[in-house]
């Protein structure tokens, strides 16, 4: 694997008893870029994301992870891996600095900067509260924290601003691209909403029945001035379907 590859994975299966979600899955993500993640309900993304941070074992395939074998060295790994998979769970009754205290303590980091992650993630005067008073949003925004407040060089990102508003949503994306331009962090993230994939994607993955038919850089597919992320992504899944 070349060292310029944040992920990489060949021949990548994973099946639940007799239903193959994920089929021979090649996905390569160039370190230091974004790339979006997409598929219809049920096309195995999230499943995806649960393999490359160790949730679930495959059944099949090789993977590589900032250099290494995920399934080998995955304690180590996770130190350097953020995430957001599924409905965030937190402490409730606990503040939002105190969640991200907690996950530090777990994550074995003793010095991190809570103050400027809670304020990049526009949580700064409600980290006091607890989070059982949080909005939908705020809690977004707290997973958002969460995923990086321990300085990971991978982030890995389920549908990271479902829930926020058109300011969070910007917020967010202004976020992300930050974190690339300035810290060089990669990010793998998945979104239902195609034009904030097109405004901060460099490549782009679909998914489709558990095979990616499509992996291109947003560069090389806008070459052709009439490109439209929907209609491309729309085409590719009804030819899965086909
Ligand atoms: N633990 C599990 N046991 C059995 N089947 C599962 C399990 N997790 C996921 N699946 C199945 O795997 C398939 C892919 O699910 P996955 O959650 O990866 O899709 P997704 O692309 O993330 O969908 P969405 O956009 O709805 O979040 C679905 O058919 C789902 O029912």
């Amino acid at each position: 694997m070349s060292t310029e590859q944040a992920i990489h994975t060949k021949g990548l299966c994973k099946s639940f008893g007799k239903n193959e979600v994920l089929r021979k899955c090649s996905l390569t993500v160039e370190k230091g870029t974004i790339y979006g993640f997409l598929g219809i309900n049920g096309a195995g993304k999230t499943t995806m994301f649960k393999i490359l941070t160790g949730l679930l074992t495959p059944t099949l395939g090789e993977i590589q992870v900032l250099g290494k074998d995920i399934t080998v060295q995955k304690a180590d790994m996770l130190r350097h891996i953020g995430s957001m998979i599924d409905a965030p769970v937190f402490y409730e009754h606990l503040s939002a600095r105190e969640n991200l205290n907690i996950h530090l303590a777990y994550m074995g980091v003793k010095k991190a900067d809570t103050e400027t992650t809670l304020s990049k993630v526009g949580l700064q005067s409600v980290g006091n509260q607890p989070v059982s008073e949080f909005s939908l949003g705020m809690k977004q925004r707290l997973a958002i924290a969460r995923a990086m407040v321990h300085q990971p060089k991978l982030l890995i990102l389920d549908e990271p601003v479902n829930g926020l508003d058109p300011v969070g949503i910007r917020e967010m994306r202004d976020l992300f691209k930050s974190l690339v331009e300035k810290d060089g962090i990669t990010i793998l993230f998945s979104s239902h909403i195609l034009s904030e994939v097109e405004h901060i994607a460099d490549k782009i993955g679909i998914i489709s029945n558990g095979v990616i038919v499509r992996e291109m850089t947003l560069q090389e597919l806008k070459k052709d001035s009439s490109f439209n992320l929907e209609e491309y992504f729309i085409s590719i899944v009804k030819e899965g379907e086909r």
